[in-house]
């Protein structure tokens, strides 16, 4: 049975490169600072101006016609109060997906309940990291609180892909949880061309990628016939 691969979600670091990935074909375009951590946010006035052109896309091409947009909040200590304050300001820009970065700690839970209120008016995507022992059962207090989605993606990214840290069937454990709270799922960490027909068959929503549509890495600058790789793996027939 033909299974509709994932979407695609490139990770940006200017306005020139959004356009890069609009171009490119990208489903989801995320705004992410990578030189400042794996989470890396942008500024608000950055944010702002992505909110703006990513609103003249819509005018042009109607909403169908554009990429959805998402923004990370940068790498944060498992403290609620500053956890909340970090999505509010991304959330305040208009930014439509705020990605939170959520590690394994005993305060975790208290940061997804202090997340509620914005979840039920922002679509929150929470971030797990595959390097830092994940603890699955987080994603039914994700789904509680309202969240729209969680991703998997690495924290160290000098520590390899996301294949490295968990297999396929693992994965895909994750994915089908995931769903069972109502959660869209996205998979990321230093993915490579390569991983893509190993990770096309788990099921998840969509895959995430930076370093591998980079000249230079994660830190470099968006290549747009690396992204055209990439667009064009995952949309290959797998025997999946
Ligand atoms: O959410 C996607 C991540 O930005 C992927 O970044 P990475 O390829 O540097 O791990």
């Amino acid at each position: 049975m033909k299974q509709t691969p994932p979407g695609l979600l490139a990770s940006v670091t200017d306005l020139h490169e959004m356009e890069l990935a609009r171009a490119g074909g990208a489903d989801i375009v995320d705004l992410k600072q990578p030189s400042f951590g794996a989470l890396g946010a942008w500024s608000t006035d950055s944010l702002t101006a992505a909110v703006m052109l990513w609103t003249s896309w819509g005018e042009q091409l109607g909403e169908q016609g554009r990429p959805a947009l998402s923004a990370t909040i940068g790498d944060q200590p498992m403290v609620p109060a500053l956890v909340r304050a970090a999505a509010e300001r991304v959330a305040r820009t208009g930014v439509p997906l705020v990605k939170i970065g959520l590690s394994a700690s005993q305060h975790t839970n208290e940061c997804i309940e202090a997340l509620a209120p914005l979840a039920s008016r922002t679509r929150l995507i929470g971030v797990l990291f595959a390097d830092e022992a994940p603890d699955f059962g987080i994603l039914a207090a994700l789904g509680r609180a309202g969240f729209a989605g969680v991703m998997i993606d690495t924290a160290d990214k000098k520590a390899g892909s996301l294949t490295a840290h968990l297999d396929p069937l693992t994965l895909g454990q994750f994915v089908a949880e995931a769903r069972r709270h109502g959660l869209i799922t996205g998979l990321a960490g230093s993915l490579r061309l390569e991983d893509i027909p190993l990770l096309v068959g788990v099921g998840a929503d969509y895959l995430g990628f930076r370093g591998a549509l980079c000249e230079g890495g994660r830190t470099g600058t968006l290549d747009p016939l690396r992204l055209g790789q990439v667009h064009a793996r995952l949309r290959e027939p797998s025997d999946h």
